[in-house]
């Protein structure tokens, strides 16, 4: 689509400069508190446990709009341009989208439904785990990273040789499929869509994905991690940026008005009750190793599924069996 082509400039400097002021502000000391609690836990053993402890099979039923009003209890603490709660900015994107892009009704949709992963933080999740830009654990935090010079010194894998280089973990052009991001409600929801088979195209889907994804689709960092398909998304990311973004604004919409509206795109493209990823709690267990099964690796990777390393107390049994106590909260027995 040649109008898809991303354009910069299309909204004035004028205009711009006002948001995304990380620096100063009546805000600036808590967005820089979220940032700090972020940058310092976000890791790769962190973001492992988050995947497994929101992809678990218990679920919590609900509507999408539902869920769209749901965030009228959430003001987003990392966002400097947005002191009203969520909801209103739910509809601030969507509308400026069905402005622009009036034959577009699945991108309106996603501008309405962008941030619904943000429930988490309703759920419990602290907002450090739900909101804010996202970035790749995994490898090296990049200078495009928001605050990057002074919250990570206390992220063990800044210093971890098996992190901190260009690629780290991941081979050149892996595609951002492969890369862990950072937790966040971008990545929650892309997964509850897809678990109820939300009939949303790709291009919308991608977009939820990596929205908060600023120091790729802005910045234009870590290109190397990028396969064909990521390049391809990128125009459509930062299209729907341009609606996320410059839609902010003091004056609140109709949201009673515009729901009948928006109502049909849903009933359209995710209908009914959606199932929802709800966190589990995996708790420290107990359990009986059998000595013959050898070391304690060996056995936590054929009886556990298991993202991080497991830690173990061992704990001298009988001739033939020891007692394992498993310490981390990363694992759920197969
Ligand atoms: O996509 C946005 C963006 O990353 C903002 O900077 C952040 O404050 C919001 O939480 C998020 O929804
Ligand atoms: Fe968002």
């Amino acid at each position: 689509d040649p109008n898809l082509v991303y354009q910069p400039n299309r909204t004035p400097k004028s205009q711009r400069k006002d948001f995304r002021n990380f620096e100063t502000g009546s805000v600036a000391e808590h967005v820089y508190n979220t940032y700090k609690l972020m940058h310092t836990n976000q890791n790769v053993d962190f973001v492992k446990r988050k995947h497994l402890e929101w992809s678990g099979c218990s679920h919590t039923e609900m509507s999408m709009m539902d869920a769209v009003m749901s965030l009228d209890q959430l003001v987003d603490e990392s966002d400097p341009d947005v002191d009203f709660p969520n909801s209103f900015h739910a509809f601030q994107t969507a509308e400026g989208i069905r402005n622009e892009h009036p034959d577009k009704d699945w991108f309106q949709l996603v501008g309405l439904i962008h941030d619904v992963g943000k429930v988490m933080a309703l759920w419990g999740e602290p907002q450090w785990a739900v909101v804010g830009d996202t970035f790749p654990v995994g490898c090296a935090f990049q200078n495009s990273i928001v605050f990057r010079d002074s919250t990570f010194q206390d992220n063990p894998d800044d210093t971890n040789p098996s992190y901190n280089s260009k690629y780290g973990i991941y081979k050149p052009n892996c595609g951002l499929d492969n890369v862990l991001l950072s937790w966040g409600h971008d990545e929650y929801l892309y997964r509850v869509l897809q678990f109820n088979k939300c009939s949303i195209p790709e291009e919308g889907l991608n977009m939820i994905r990596y929205h908060s994804f600023y120091p790729w689709h802005s910045q234009g960092d870590y290109m190397y991690l990028c396969n064909d398909k990521d390049l391809r998304m990128l125009p459509w990311v930062n299209e729907f940026n341009k609606f996320d973004l410059y839609t902010k604004a003091a004056e609140l919409p109709d949201v009673k008005k515009l729901c009948p509206y928006y109502q049909s795109l849903i009933d359209k493209y995710c209908p009914g009750i959606l199932k929802c990823r709800h966190k589990v709690a995996l708790q420290p267990t107990r359990v009986q190793m059998s000595t013959g099964a050898g070391n304690p690796d060996t056995w936590a990777r054929t009886h556990c599924t298991a993202w991080a390393t497991v830690e173990f107390n061992l704990r001298r049994g009988g001739a033939f069996s020891c007692e394992v106590v498993i310490n981390t909260i990363m694992f759920r027995l197969k």
